[in-house]
């Protein structure tokens, strides 16, 4: 009843005011700010880039799994001082609830692991494609939207997972002509980071707003980091060491500072051996200072880099073994990683390798007489039940028109319906590369 009166502003203590539309008013054709339509053209590239991301998924055995936009904000309030949270595109709807635009697809994910409970067997693979939103300020006219290829897998301790995430966004890459001169992978783990803070006595419930400081290096300067790191209860000396070891970028010297009983250094050497034999150790690089900004992760952490320098991370992503349980669950093990929409757009535009995507179809069908637009229709049907794509003329157009639309839509055929072929119950077909042309009976058309 609610929805209802809302919908037909019928009075009520419920209804909304019906909105008025000043008939004179010239309404915005513009998306809203930060966000982009899809015509056919830029619709043409994002379905080429989706189709690549659900063909490696399938061929890496993972399930496609879909959330709400809207989610409960809670689902995204965590007190690590991250920018996603800052950015929270949230509100009170009309039932006083607190819901927010989702940020990102894992807390959903993780939401739904735990609904399905006992009922799901691990390991789950599953893989999204989800538009997540953030609330920035235009100042810097950013894109408040974006789409984002996820790939997780819940349920496995041990980086054999990491590193098959890893080989299949190498996958990926390979697919649409990427190579490892062009991106590379910074690898690390943020137990290099636990260690050092437990080794400085730092409390546990710190590690998430230590790492998302962290995140900040190259971006902000060094002495905000230490200034933010020391308003963390951090020790200067441990500030210090903590910069020295994340400029580290070799696993010996990491090992000759640490002892070699460190877990993480285990976990990174376990992942690079399996790199070997997945045959992308040329794609992989040691990197301390990789921890990226997300609070939840808890183990490996890795993001794709364009190797010339100019773009943000392609993608990025690592283990969240604790996620789980903060909200309620079982403690099941997991990672998974993102990959927006928008920086790899601008990898291939810059490499030169977008694809020509032009429209396809194999038939335009049109009648010359006004009089035979439904035997038009008739033939139209007759090819799309043999699995043909039809763009039907739908009126009575010049045939210097026809030929117009039929170069625009790329058509490979033209099937005329004229009075003196359709006497005979043939229709006159163009092949429109070639210009040969021939009748032919309607049910013979294949
Ligand atoms: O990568 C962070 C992010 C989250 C949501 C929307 C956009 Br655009 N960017």
């Amino acid at each position: 009843a609610e929805l209802d009166n809302a919908r037909t502003g019928r009075s009520g203590s419920l209804a909304a005011p019906p909105v008025q539309f000043d008939a004179t008013q010239k309404i915005d054709v513009n998306p809203p700010k930060g966000t982009r339509d899809f015509p056919p053209e830029e619709m043409r590239l994002r379905s080429w880039l989706f189709h690549n991301f659900r063909e490696v998924s399938h061929s890496f055995g993972f399930e496609e799994v879909d959330f709400p936009v809207l989610e409960s904000e809670a689902l995204f309030i965590r007190k690590a001082g991250e920018e996603i949270r800052d950015q929270l595109y949230c509100f009170e709807d009309r039932g006083n609830r607190r819901v927010a635009l989702r940020p990102e697809l894992t807390p959903s994910l993780a939401r739904l692991v735990i609904q399905k409970g006992k009922s799901a067997s691990l390991p789950l693979k599953w893989f999204a494609i989800g538009q997540c939103w953030r609330y920035e300020r235009m100042t810097r006219g950013r894109r408040r939207e974006h789409y984002q290829w996820n790939m997780d897998i819940i349920g496995v301790p041990g980086v054999t997972a990491e590193a098959e995430l890893i080989s299949s966004i190498i996958t990926f890459f390979k697919r649409i002509g990427i190579t490892a001169s062009d991106v590379g992978f910074k690898v690390s783990s943020r137990k290099v980071l636990q260690e050092v803070l437990r080794r400085y006595s730092v409390p546990e419930n710190l590690f998430g707003r230590v790492c998302v400081i962290i995140d900040k290096l190259e971006k902000i300067p060094i002495d905000d980091i230490k200034k933010e790191l020391m308003s963390a209860e951090l020790s200067e000396e441990a500030v210090e060491e903590l910069l020295q070891i994340l400029s580290m970028k070799s696993l010996t010297e990491l090992e000759e500072k640490l002892g070699d009983s460190v877990e993480a250094l285990e976990d990174l050497k376990k992942l690079f051996s399996l790199a070997e034999k997945y045959g992308y150790s040329e794609w992989i690089q040691f990197d301390a200072s990789i921890v990226r900004g997300l609070a939840y992760y808890t183990g490996i952490v890795f993001e794709g880099f364009d190797r010339e320098g100019k773009l943000r991370a392609i993608c990025g992503g690592g283990r969240y073994d604790r996620l789980l349980s903060t909200f309620g669950g079982d403690d099941i093990p997991a990672c998974g990683f993102g990959f927006g929409d928008a920086v790899i757009i601008e990898l291939l535009k810059e490499r030169g390798l977008l694809p020509e995507l032009s429209p396809q179809i194999e038939n335009i069908v049109c009648s010359l007489d006004q009089d035979l637009q439904g035997v038009a229709s008739l033939v139209a049907s007759r090819l799309r039940e043999k699995g043909q794509s039809v763009d039907l003329v739908l009126e009575n157009k010049p045939l210097k028109w026809v030929f117009k639309r039929a170069a625009r839509i790329n058509a490979q055929k033209l099937v005329i319906v004229g009075s003196a072929e359709w006497q005979k119950g043939m229709v006159r077909v163009k092949i429109l590369s070639s210009g040969e042309q021939y009748e032919i009976k309607v049910d013979e058309l294949e």
